[in-house]
This record gives C-alpha cells, sequence and structure tokens, in this order.
C-alpha cells in the first residue's frame, strides 16, 4: 500500500512511529499533506505538502489517511479521496459522526472502503468488535468513558486536588485533549464516539445534536468532596441502552461507586462495558488517547486494508427501527448556591441539602423535562446523575 497522510499532529506523528516500529506492514508513506509548510518538522521536507491535490490526484496513492483537526475540511478530503477511488482511514470522530449517511453512501457508491477504529476510545478495539462478534438482538447496551482528557482531569482534581484549569493545560500539552478542548469538556467529543458506536452496536443513525448532554466544567470542590463522603468517583459516563424499541442515550458526568470497574479506570485510560443476553457483562479497557495509543488504531486499520476488510455494517442491514426515546426518568444530583432548580421539574425530590458552602437536592427527573430545563443554565449550579 502507498499511503497519503493527512495531517502530521500529535496522531500523525504517532502512526509515523509505530509505522517505524512495525515490521509486519507492507506500507509505505508517499507524502504527508499539512496545513503550515513553513512549520519546522522532525522529517524531510520532501515529504510535506500544504497541496491536498497532490495526494488525492497521485494514482501511486491508494490510502488516504485522514489526521487533521477541522472536520469540514476533513469530509471534504475524504470525499474526493474516495469518489476517486482510494480506500480511507480516519480518526476523526466529529466529521464521522456529523457526516455518517453520507459516508455509508460513498463507500457504497465508490465501492471503497473507510475505516475509523481510531476515533472511538483510541486503542480499544471496539468498532470491529461490535461489528465482528455482537449480535444486536442480544446487545443491550453500551456504555463507559470514551474521553481520555476529560477522565484524566477528574483523576487529577478528585484523587490529587489538581485545579481544573491547570490540568485541562496539562491534558492540551500531553496531546489528549482536541484542538477545542470545549468538546472534551463539555462531552461533545465523547458523544460523537457515542454516536457511532450506536451504529455499529444498533444500527441507529442519530444526529449527535440530540442526544441529552452534559459536560465537567461545572463541577467543584462541593461536588468532589460529596463523592468522596459518599464513596463515589465522578466519570464522564457515555450510555446506549436498548429498552424495547428504543435506545436512551445520554452522556453525563455521573457518581460512580469507588468498588466498580469504572472507577477504577483512571487518567486517559478509556472504558467500555458491554452487555449482551448471552455473554452478560464484557469489559474492553486502554489508552483512550495520545500519540501512538491512537496510531496503533490506525495502523491496525491499514493493516485491515491489506486484507480487503471494510465495515459490513451488520446491525443497521437488520431493520430493527430502534429510536431514541428521551422520556426515561433519571437520578440526578443537583447541587446550587443562591437559584434553586424548579421543583415542579422533578417526579420527586427525596433528599435537600442546605449548608454554608451550598446545597444539593437529590430526585428523579424526566429527561425530556431536564432537557428544557432553564434551571440547567444558572451558571454554578451543577447536575451530576446517580446510578
Ligand atoms: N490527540 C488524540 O489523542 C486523538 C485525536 N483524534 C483525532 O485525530 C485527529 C487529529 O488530532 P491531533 O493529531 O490531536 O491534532 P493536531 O492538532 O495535533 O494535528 C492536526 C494536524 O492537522 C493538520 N491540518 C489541519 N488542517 C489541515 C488541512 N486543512 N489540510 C492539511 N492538514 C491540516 C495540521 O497541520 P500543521 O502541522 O501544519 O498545523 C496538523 O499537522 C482529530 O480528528 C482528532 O479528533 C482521535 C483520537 C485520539
Ligand atoms: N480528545 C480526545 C482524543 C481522543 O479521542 C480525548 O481526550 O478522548
Amino acid at each position: 500500500m502507498k499511503l497519503g497522510i493527512f495531517g502530521f499532529g500529535v496522531v500523525g506523528q504517532g502512526l509515523y512511529h509505530v509505522l517505524q516500529q512495525s515490521n509486519s506492514i507492507q506500507a509505505e508513506i508517499e507524502k504527508f499533506c499539512i496545513k503550515d509548510i513553513t512549520k519546522p518538522r522532525s522529517l524531510d521536507k520532501a515529504l510535506f505538502t500544504d497541496d491536498k491535490n497532490e495526494l488525492l490526484h497521485n494514482d501511486k496513492i491508494d490510502v488516504i489517511v485522514e489526521l487533521i483537526d477541522d472536520a469540514e475540511a476533513a469530509f471534504e478530503i475524504v470525499k474526493e479521496a474516495m469518489n476517486r477511488g482510494k480506500h480511507v482511514v480516519s480518526a476523526n470522530k466529529k466529521m464521522i459522526a456529523e457526516h455518517l449517511e453520507e459516508l455509508l453512501e460513498l463507500q457504497r457508491k465508490n465501492k471503497v472502503s473507510l475505516l475509523y477504529e481510531g476515533s472511538c476510545c483510541a486503542s480499544i478495539p471496539i468498532i470491529r468488535n461490535l461489528e465482528e462478534y455482537y449480535d444486536n438482538d442480544l446487545m443491550t447496551s453500551l456504555e463507559g468513558i470514551f474521553n481520555g482528557s476529560t477522565n484524566f482531569i477528574l483523576t487529577k482534581m478528585i484523587n490529587e486536588s489538581a485545579s481544573y484549569e491547570n490540568v485541562l493545560k496539562e491534558a492540551q500539552d500531553l496531546g489528549f485533549a482536541e484542538s477545542d478542548p470545549t468538546l472534551d469538556v463539555e462531552g461533545i467529543d465523547a458523544r460523537y464516539k457515542l454516536c457511532i458506536l450506536l451504529y455499529h452496536a444498533f444500527g441507529l443513525i442519530t444526529n449527535p445534536d440530540e442526544l441529552f448532554t452534559l459536560g465537567i466544567t461545572k463541577i467543584n470542590t462541593f461536588d468532589i468532596e460529596f463523592a468522596q463522603k459518599n464513596n463515589y468517583e465522578i466519570k464522564l459516563i457515555a450510555r446506549g441502552k436498548k429498552v424495547g424499541d428504543f435506545i436512551d442515550a445520554t452522556v453525563l458526568p455521573t457518581f460512580v461507586h469507588q468498588s466498580s470497574i469504572l472507577a477504577q479506570t483512571k487518567n486517559e485510560y478509556n472504558a467500555v462495558i458491554l452487555e449482551s443476553a448471552f455473554s452478560e457483562s464484557q469489559f474492553l479497557y486502554g489508552k483512550g488517547a495520545g500519540d501512538k495509543p491512537t496510531g496503533s488504531a490506525v495502523l491496525s486499520d491499514i493493516s485491515a486494508l491489506g486484507y480487503g476488510y471494510r465495515y459490513e455494517y451488520k446491525k443497521a442491514s437488520r431493520t430493527n427501527n430502534f429510536a431514541l426515546h428521551e422520556d426515561f426518568e433519571m437520578k440526578v444530583y443537583v447541587r446550587f448556591k443562591d437559584q434553586h432548580p424548579n421543583e415542579s421539574d422533578f417526579i420527586e425530590v427525596v433528599e435537600k441539602y442546605s449548608g454554608p458552602d451550598g446545597n444539593y437536592w437529590i430526585g428523579y427527573v424526566s429527561r425530556q423535562k431536564m432537557k428544557d430545563a432553564k434551571w440547567l443554565e444558572i451558571p454554578d449550579l451543577n447536575v451530576i446523575a446517580l446510578g
């Protein structure tokens, strides 16, 4: 295979290193396309161009590897590559989640393969497992920690009393965070990954904006002390669960008991728990961000192209017609200072606490009510899911 690689940032360089160290793969890098040709690079200048057509119009290149941090530019590159009959490997979850239906059509129309294992939980081989191993009639749920940066931040804030600002900067310096880190801390990156996995697990196509999502930016020391007193960790949990013919899907900061397997998943590690009728509970664990862990997933996709692998999207081809359902009841902790949430939005409030440093309510709410609740926007009010 001759590779044309877009991007020589964290993942592009990670891929370069794993390719250099792997002696089993028959792939050669023809050229990298980057944005800024004047930037100093660690490799020979002749390997770089800022002209995308040098890769896309090069008939020697049969595989385009797309590893850039601009989802719209990435979609244009991937579309053109596929229309020119090239196979594509990408790690761009935003691009894939936002253009999934068009990308499926491009694969069908051009009879080319698009693989993107690195887009979900980096080093964890979750997509190919869902494709090849699990039967959707039997699969009942997938949940886990799908974002390395937020897990790194929460681990350091809770276990090492680090400040949010410092530890976010550390996650950026280590190459875990997105170029726009609000995608990480607002839960949007995890939501993109959940959208992709819902398709491979249940055949459900979702618009990312439809999934109820809360991030970690409002977590403060009051919440952390509550967690510690009650033997919890706080984790950003993405979850898709089958309920009858519906899928209940959310990304929420969640209290998880310290003894649970997800609480043991620390720093930039990610984890996925899959539930299905006969195998029951299964757990996948690995680094969810970073250069070589992501590079290794990209390498495994390149290697799979070597034996003609393509996703068959088996779950989607069976007509389950799952739909998203929002009217679920959920148990939440709501912490606030002066302005409290609207009590009539709660099905039941089971605990109310008031103290000098803050107040909280614990209760049951309907997801639909939460989605529309104006009080979610109160600056010093935070919501964390329970259970
Ligand atoms: N970092 C991680 O741990 C993970 C990242 N990903 C995904 O991988 C992708 C890359 O992330 P990452 O390596 O961290 O990003 P970086 O910001 O480190 O690198 C981005 C690279 O893309 C290049 N680039 C940007 N726009 C263009 C363009 N229009 N044409 C050509 N090149 C362009 C940049 O060029 P230049 O060097 O000139 O600036 C740079 O080399 C993203 O989609 C990200 O979401 C997925 C899993 C893990
Ligand atoms: N920013 C992402 C990178 C991997 O997908 C994360 O922190 O998980």
